[in-house]
This record gives structure tokens, C-alpha cells and sequence, in this order.
């Protein structure tokens, strides 16, 4: 069996990351290159200064190394926090306000990607499947076909990818769809995101659709598919069986005093509709005034990506809104909204999940949003919760057993969290059961497997014979 190659810009290593601490992403990729032997690379997260970076700092463990480069300070700035973040992210998440246009950072992030091929390639053998991940990836692969490789190259991308109309207003939005195009499948989290794909190639005339998921465009012939990423259902749903004994899940079960919780999970990230969120539950209870004092919603927002503007921004406007809330409609034994602005360990946020009536996870665009399917997992068969979700997340294609809403329209999502917490326990079982059975059936390992099947096995990919794009 060929190596696989997974580059992404965090690497969690097993130093840093394991254990029970570990994603359902990073276990799945990890069960994968254990499988196989390979190598796991990308940002070690540290700067070297003005200095350039090091030589890579290597970690082996069992199969796997992980190979780490530092980055320097005008790096970090121009291609993660400059062009990943308030370029890529925002458009993608259809935030045209947001998006910060800077020469200097459009270039940083090819550079940066140059880099990364540079120093990759020299530790790439002829027949190793190489598998790229995230936005802030994308011309990776034209830079290692520049350098003359040949290896199967795939590429998925976690976030959404926007209609045409809002990826052209980029001003390098041709170089980021050539980047794409150098690779030999190219996986989206929704059918939705594939759409908006193949519509930038139909509408810019540049590219064309063979069906069965192929293209043509650049030059080159690609696959590209839907591969909603899952969650390593089986085990989380044990996790959170026994993470309702922990001390702090218990202790929380105490301190609600019988009411029914509410519990939110998201960074601090502009996308994740969090203000919008605090307002519909300040709508639901002056509008229900009946569950005044009788239900605690907890937010649990870990700071993200601080050094960017936007997201400062954004944590001053939700602790102000859930202190607003707290003083407008609080008393004195009771604080309707408990906001946590720190990291909580998946054992301890297992046990929330599971002792919270209601999940409620309404981002304003997602790529898929693992806490809706971790939520799910997390459940009580018994006695299972409601999961309110937005429909703009990629997780809404699959959980049809939600209550589904539009998280821009407050009143709906207020009136949602009424009808999830009178919902019997017989819709909520039929539900949960229908949610439950596709996240058991669609996991994490999955997901990893049908990626590299079609990566693997993807009819003839390369060059094409239609004349190649000025570049
Ligand atoms: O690395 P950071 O800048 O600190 O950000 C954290 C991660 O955020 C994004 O997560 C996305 O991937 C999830 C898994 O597929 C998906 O469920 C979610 O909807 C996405 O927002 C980002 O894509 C990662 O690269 C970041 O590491
Ligand atoms: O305090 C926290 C908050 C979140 N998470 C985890 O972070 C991930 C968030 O993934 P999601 O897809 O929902 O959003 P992202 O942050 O990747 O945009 C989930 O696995 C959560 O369990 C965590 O471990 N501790």
C-alpha cells in the first residue's frame, strides 16, 4: 500500500493533542497514516522571528512522522492571519464586508505555499498519495507539479465554498481555482459547495463538466465530489456515556437546579452566529415568560484567532450582549446565560451535551460544524435532546431530524427553542434515532476511507488535451 502525505495547516500532534483530547479528524487521519506509514506536515504554530525557519522538527510515533515548520513573524501575518483569515475565510463564508484585499498578503500566501512545497517535497516518494487540507492550502499542488511531481494529490476543503458572484468580487479568485485544479480530486463538505463549484467554472467559461464528477479546466482533468466530513459517532456516544460521571458535569447538573439547559458550542468566530443566537434567546424568553428562571443556556466559546480584528471585535460585542441579556432579564437566584470564554475538554463537553435539553448551533455559514453531529452522539437514548440547527450549516444536508432555522430570523429561532423544549419524548426519540443511525453510518473513518478510495482509483487524471491556460 502506497505512503499517504497529509499537509494542513495544524498538525495536531500526539505531543499536544492526544489521547482523549484528539478529534474525530485527527483520530480518523491518524488511523489512516498509521495504516499506511506516512507523514503528517504543516505550521508547528511557533514563529522564528526575522530568522528563517529551522530545519523541520520531526516526530515519530509508531508509522508516523510529523514533520513541523516554524514560520516567520511577515509570514504568519501575510498568509495566516492576512490572506487565510480575513481573505479566504470571510469569502468563503459569504462576508464580502469583511474581506481585507492586500497585495502584500495575496502574496504572502503563495508564498508561504512555496515554502511549504519546497519543504515537503524533498520527503515525497514516487508512488506516496498525498492529501492536502484547508484554505489555507489551496496552491500546493501547483507548486509541487512545478516541481515535477507526479503523485496523486487530493485536496478537501473544511469550509464553504461560495457562489461565483462573491468568489469573483477576490481579486485573485482565477490563481485559487488554478490552484484546484492541479489537483486530482478536489472534496467538498456539501453537494451544496460542488455546486457553487462547477457554477464558477460554467459561468467564467473556464473550465468543463464531463459528468461522473469530472473536469476539465486548466489543462487538467479532476474529480471533484461532496465528502461530508463525520465524527467517530460509536465512541463519542461511550465518551459521553461515561463523561456524565465526571465531577465538573456533575457538579454543573447540580448547579442548574432541575432546569432544562441549553447548551451552545463554537469559537469565537464571526460565523458562527453567536450575537444573533444570544438575541433569539433573549426573544424566547420575553416572549415565553413562562421559562424565565426555569432554563440556563450555556455558551461556551473558546477565544479564536485573537490577533485578527474582527474577531477582538467580536469578543467585547458577545460578552457585552450576554451581560445585557443577564442584567436585563436575571434575577437574583437565577443567570439565564452562562458564558464560558475559554477552551472546555471534549470529556467534560461530552457530558454537556449530554445533559443539555436543547443543542443549539446556528452558524450564519458552516462548513459542516462537528458540535451539531457531537451533540447527537452525545445523547441519552432514553431520553434523547432537540437539536435546533441552522440551515446554512453543512451538517443541516444530513440531520434531517433537527428543527431547522434560519439563524438570521430571531423570532424563528426563539420560537424553535419553545417548540424543542414542549417536544414529547416520542419526537424527540424519532428524531434523534433518524439522526443517530446516518452519524453512525456516515463516520469519521468513512469519510477518510471514501476520500483516498476515489483518490486512489480515480479513472485516468492529468493532463488534458484542451490547451492549457495562460498562467
Ligand atoms: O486553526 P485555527 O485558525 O485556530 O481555526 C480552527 C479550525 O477552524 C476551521 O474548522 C472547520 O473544519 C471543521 C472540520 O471539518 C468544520 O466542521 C468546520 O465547519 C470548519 O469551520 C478550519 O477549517 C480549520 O482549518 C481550523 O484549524
Ligand atoms: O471548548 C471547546 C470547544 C470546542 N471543542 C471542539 O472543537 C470542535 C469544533 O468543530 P466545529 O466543526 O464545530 O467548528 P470549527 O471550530 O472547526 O469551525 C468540536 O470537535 C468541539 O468538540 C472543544 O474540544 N472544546
Amino acid at each position: 500500500m502506497s505512503r499517504l502525505i497529509v499537509i494542513s495547516n495544524r498538525v495536531p500532534t500526539p505531543a499536544k493533542d492526544g489521547g482523549a483530547a484528539a478529534g474525530g479528524l485527527a483520530v480518523a487521519l491518524q488511523a489512516a497514516l498509521q495504516a499506511r506509514g506516512g507523514i503528517w506536515m504543516g505550521w508547528s504554530g511557533e514563529s522564528s522571528g526575522d530568522r528563517e525557519p529551522g530545519a523541520l522538527s520531526l516526530l515519530q510515533k509508531g508509522n508516523i512522522t510529523y514533520a513541523l515548520t516554524d514560520l516567520t513573524d511577515t509570514d504568519v501575518e501575510e498568509y495566516y492571519r492576512g490572506f487565510a483569515n480575513r481573505v479566504l475565510w470571510p469569502i468563503c463564508h459569504y462576508r464580502l464586508d469583511l474581506a481585507e484585499y492586500g497585495r502584500k498578503e495575496m502574496a504572502g500566501y503563495f508564498r508561504v505555499n512555496r515554502f511549504f512545497a519546497h519543504r515537503l517535497a524533498p520527503m515525497i516518494e514516487p508512488d506516496d498519495i498525498i492529501w492536502v487540507h484547508d484554505y489555507h492550502l489551496i496552491p500546493l499542488a501547483a507548486e509541487l507539479r512545478q516541481m515535477g511531481l507526479k503523485n496523486r494529490i487530493g485536496f478537501f476543503l473544511h469550509i464553504p465554498w461560495p457562489p461565483a458572484d462573491i468568489l469573483v468580487t477576490m481579486p485573485v479568485h482565477e490563481e485559487i481555482m488554478r490552484g484546484l485544479s492541479h489537483y486530482d480530486l478536489v472534496g467538498f463538505q456539501t453537494d451544496y459547495d460542488l455546486q457553487n463549484f462547477a457554477g464558477y467554472l460554467r459561468r467564467e467559461g473556464i473550465g468543463d463538466d464531463l459528468g461522473n464528477g469530472l473536469f476539465d479546466s486548466h489543462g487538467r482533468i479532476f474529480k471533484a465530489g461532496a465528502y461530508p466530513i463525520g465524527i467517530e459517532t460509536a465512541g463519542f456516544a461511550d465518551f459521553a456515556e461515561s463523561a456524565a460521571n465526571n465531577v465538573m458535569v456533575q457538579k454543573t447538573r447540580r448547579s442548574i437546579e432541575g432546569r432544562d439547559m441549553i447548551i451552545g458550542v463554537d469559537r469565537l468566530d464571526y460565523s458562527k452566529g453567536i450575537i444573533q443566537r444570544l438575541e433569539a434567546f433573549e426573544r424566547f424568553l420575553t416572549s415565553n415568560p413562562a421559562y424565565q428562571n426555569k432554563v440556563t443556556y450555556l455558551q461556551v466559546t473558546p477565544k479564536s484567532r485573537s490577533e485578527v480584528p474582527e474577531y477582538e471585535h467580536m469578543q467585547k460585542m458577545v460578552a457585552e450582549q450576554a451581560g445585557r441579556v443577564n442584567g436585563a432579564i436575571g434575577t437574583v437566584d437565577w443567570v439565564p446565560i452562562r458564558y464560558v470564554n475559554r477552551s472546555i475538554s471534549r470529556n467534560v463537553l461530552a457530558g454537556l451535551y449530554r445533559l443539555a435539553r436543547i443543542g443549539l448551533v446556528t452558524p450564519l455559514r458552516d462548513g459542516m460544524n462537528l458540535v451539531a453531529k457531537e451533540y447527537v452522539a452525545a445523547q441519552d437514548p432514553d431520553r434523547p435532546g432537540v437539536l435546533v440547527l441552522s440551515r446554512f450549516a453543512g451538517a443541516a444536508r444530513e440531520l434531517k431530524g433537527a428543527l431547522l432555522v434560519n439563524p438570521y430570523d430571531v423570532e424563528g429561532t426563539a420560537n424553535a427553542l419553545a417548540r424543542g423544549l414542549a417536544m414529547s419524548l416520542e419526537e424527540r426519540r424519532d428524531r434523534w434515532s433518524m439522526m443517530m443511525e446516518h452519524l453512525l453510518s456516515h463516520d469519521v473513518s468513512l469519510w477518510c476511507e471514501t476520500f483516498l478510495r476515489d483518490l486512489v482509483t480515480a479513472p485516468e487524471l492529468g493532463r488534458s488535451a484542451a490547451p492549457q491556460a495562460a498562467s
